[in-house]
């Protein structure tokens, strides 16, 4: 498995997916401005792989911070940390990850500057190491749902690349096929980034999972054959009322599949779940570049001038929601808003 993002020699080190598959380069970046540049221009993407990014860019730009006491240092960071919260506004994770640092800056007030940025570094470390723990947690909950034989639809990359390591919603694929469930998986290509062409079938391909990639447009046509048993897709932001944001067409494969009968699956780590939104309407949602549908990797497909829509995400009501796969257990759209209550018994409310 090729390595998302490390933290190496005072260095943060990611992988550029926007060249993948042609070519695998990890890009060095050297300071936090270069971090920021790499989460807004895709180098690294998917919302738990941004959030540990923005997490090191924060401990990288801090050791370059010069003050003279606390309250200037954390002054100074918090720039760091808009920086990083300005970058992409779907995915909470980097909002999960500036509020767990700036909760452990607050209970660090005695220690010397010199020392909270090793504990920067520490935790940035720690966050990279508990989403591949977490989503391996998200795999052995998601594979009970998973039958010997079954075909998986799932849309964009919600892989190993889009996390620190073994992806929200192909963990479940993972240990099902270590479970010795014969599986395979329809990839959507997932325009205009074609993170579905590129990414998902590329990683799928090397953990030897048998993948078959369609157009967007396709999935329809398969379900109506029968040839579809169940989606499973990530998420960039869920609402406390179980409403889904996830890369634009996940709403279209949603509805779908409730035309179809399928179930419909989203893997959600916690750190994706805003615990503090109603509603999915509220939801920021991204608009990228027109030239992301204009033009294929630098070739023009579209008349110049033309207008476009280009929204990155698209929020699917909880509705169309199955069941939710976290690192708690598998959970109803109803549920999500219990899973973190300690008055809440979590048994009573999984299901499996
Ligand atoms: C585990 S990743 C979940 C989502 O972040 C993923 O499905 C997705 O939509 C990624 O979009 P991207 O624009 O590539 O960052």
């Amino acid at each position: 498995m090729v390595s998302t993002i490390e933290w190496r020699d005072s260095k943060v080190l990611m992988l550029d997916q926007s060249r993948l598959p042609l070519e695998v380069r990890y890009v060095e970046c050297t300071d936090y401005q270069m971090v920021a540049e790499g989460i807004k221009k895709l180098w690294i993407r998917g919302a738990p792989a941004i959030g540990i990014a923005a997490a090191m860019g924060i401990a990288l730009g801090a050791q370059d911070i010069k003050a003279g006491s606390y309250d200037d240092f954390i002054e100074r960071l918090e720039l760091i940390m808009q920086t990083m919260l300005d970058t992409r506004p779907t995915a909470v994770n980097i909002k999960w990850a500036v509020g767990r640092i700036k909760k452990l800056l607050s209970e660090k007030r005695d220690e010397s500057i010199d020392n909270i940025k090793k504990i920067l570094i520490d935790e940035a470390k720690k966050i990279l190491e508990e989403d591949i723990e977490i989503n391996k947690a998200i795999g052995k909950w998601g594979a009970e749902f998973i039958k010997d034989g079954d075909t998986i639809l799932t849309h964009c990359n919600a892989g190993s690349l889009a996390t620190g390591g073994y992806g929200t919603a192909t963990a479940p694929m993972l240990i099902a096929k270590e479970q010795g469930k014969r599986i395979q998986v329809i990839a959507d290509e997932t325009r205009p980034v074609l993170q579905g062409a590129r990414l998902t079938a590329w990683e799928l391909m090397q953990a030897g999972i048998p993948v078959t990639l369609i157009t967007d447009n396709t999935a329809g046509a398969l379900m109506k054959k029968g040839m579809i048993d169940l989606a499973i897709v990530g998420t960039d932001r869920t609402t406390r009322n179980g409403d889904v944001a996830n890369k634009i067409g996940t709403y279209t494969v949603a509805v779908l599949c409730k035309e179809h009968n399928i179930p419909f699956y989203v893997a959600a780590p916690l750190s994706s779940i805003d615990f503090s939104m109603s509603s999915g309407d509220l939801i920021p949602i991204e608009e990228r570049p027109p030239e992301e549908v204009t033009t294929i990797w630098g070739h023009r497909i579209a008349p110049d001038g033309v207008c476009v829509i280009n929204m990155a995400f698209d929020v699917t009501p909880a509705r169309y929601v199955t069941a939710f796969f976290t690192e708690k257990g598998a959970f109803r759209p109803k549920d999500i808003k219990k899973i973190m209550r300690e008055d809440v018994d979590i048994e009573s409310i999984r299901i499996r």
